[in-house]
């Protein structure tokens, strides 16, 4: 478990950056890249509303695998489009010690 607990966002960044273009047949990876954006957004939708649907019928197994698929899809949706989780990272912390409902208050309307 203690190897478990080291595995990042930032490590599978990083497989799904080596297996983009690795030309693998047997990667999904590989495939998600080769289909384009539309396709893997598509897929991370689904992805996100199959852990919707888990979390409404409180099934925490089913919870947990979707939630995998769903931020692996969505590191894939971030590589494709060239944004690194660093950037995702750097905007969580910029929002750290503020609360939501300020942050919202704060954003331009319209
Ligand atoms: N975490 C994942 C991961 N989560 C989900 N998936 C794949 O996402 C795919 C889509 O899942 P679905 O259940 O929606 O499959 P589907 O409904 O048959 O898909 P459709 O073609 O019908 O749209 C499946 O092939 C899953 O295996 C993943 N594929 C890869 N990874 C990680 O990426 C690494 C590299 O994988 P490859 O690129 O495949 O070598 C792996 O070692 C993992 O660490």
């Amino acid at each position: 478990m203690t190897a478990m607990a080291e595995f990042s966002l930032s490590d599978l960044e990083k497989i799904v950056g080596e297996r983009a273009h690795s030309g693998d047949p047997d990667s999904w990876t590989a495939k998600l890249f080769a289909r384009g954006i539309d396709k893997a957004a598509q897929k991370l939708g689904e992805e996100a509303v199959e852990t919707v649907i888990a979390a409404v019928k409180g099934d925490k197994p089913a919870l947990v695998s979707e939630s995998a698929d769903l931020i692996y899809h969505w590191l894939v949706v971030l590589g494709l489009s060239g944004v690194p989780l660093s950037d995702v990272l750097r905007e969580l912390e910029g929002r750290t010690g503020r609360s939501g409902i300020a942050e919202k208050a704060s954003r331009p309307k319209g």
